[in-house]
């Protein structure tokens, strides 16, 4: 197996009758870029939650190499999170606090949450969050409020907080959701990169399936908790999305209305 791998096995998760999470099973290699997409309520959020362990799994494996994370506990877990970093649509920046102490608060995993708390960094983290904030193109604005900043920056600051973590892994529940199209260019351009230079696993969801098409090395697409498809964009045909989400479907992927590859699905 490749040391890296994350291995997804049958994995479930019920909210009461309702199946989230149904049965997923994935192999995905270190360095992978990952899209999940699906209507609303598919389960996509709820997968990435059950791979940081932010949700328990009801039956199922999660695997990271040779860790097995589906049981961690305390200390163990910690490092999982750490090892697994997730950014939200809602940046969840602390406004009132300078970009670069809101990149700092990244290093909490490492350093107990006290003394990050009060703020108290060393020159060397100082410097590797400076140097996250550089990577994102964001080291003019280090010390500027980040709650002046606009939403497609503010997403990449909540990047350059993940990265200080130096995770492995790279979850992103819908990030460019509620950006306007620049700034999700700019959002996505940047989780590609990082990608590609660092060789961090990415597993992203989105709403849109252009975005999708895109940037990702494979597509999952999802419905009612299960995988309905798992493959390149190239395999992802117009044909394919039409027999996995109905034309009513369709229109629940908010972009699929007006994006130009699904426009081609509309009768002449
Ligand atoms: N904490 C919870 N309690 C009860 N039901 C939940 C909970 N979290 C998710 N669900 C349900 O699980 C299903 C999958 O939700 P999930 O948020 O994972 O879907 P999604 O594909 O991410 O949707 P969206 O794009 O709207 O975020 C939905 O039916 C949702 O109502």
């Amino acid at each position: 197996m490749e040391p890296n791998m994350l291995s997804l096995a049958g994995l479930s998760r019920a909210f009461g009758d309702t199946r989230a999470v149904d049965r997923v099973s994935l192999d995905i290699p270190e360095g992978q870029f990952v899209g999940v997409i699906g209507p609303s309520g598919a389960g996509k959020s709820t997968l990435l939650r059950l791979i940081n362990r932010l949700v328990e799994p009801t039956e199922g494996r999660i695997r990271f190499g040779a860790r097995d994370v589906t049981g961690l506990r305390g200390r163990a877990l910690r490092e999982w999170r750490r090892d697994c970093a997730m950014i939200f649509q809602q940046f969840n920046l602390v406004e009132r606090l300078d970009v670069l102490t809101n990149v700092l608060v990244g290093r909490i995993a490492d350093h107990g949450l006290l003394s990050s708390m009060a703020m108290r960094f060393s020159d060397a983290e100082r410097t590797l969050a400076f140097h996250a904030l550089d990577r994102l193109g964001l080291a003019h604005k280090a010390l500027e409020r980040a709650g002046n900043l606009s939403g497609g920056q503010q997403q990449r600051v909540a990047i350059a907080r993940a990265l200080v973590q130096r995770p492995r892994v790279m979850l992103a529940d819908e990030p460019i959701a509620s950006l306007d199209p620049g700034n999700a260019t700019r959002v996505m351009d940047a989780l590609r990169r990082i990608n590609r230079e660092d060789g961090l696993t990415v597993l992203v969801n989105l709403h849109t399936l252009d975005t999708a098409r895109a940037y990702c090395d494979r597509i999952v697409a999802m419905r009612a908790g299960r995988v309905m498809f798992d493959g390149t964009a190239r395999q992802l045909t117009p044909d394919v999305v039409r027999d996995l989400y109905g034309t009513d479907g369709l229109a629940e992927i908010d972009e699929a209305v007006t994006s130009t590859s699904l426009r081609r699905l509309e009768p002449a």
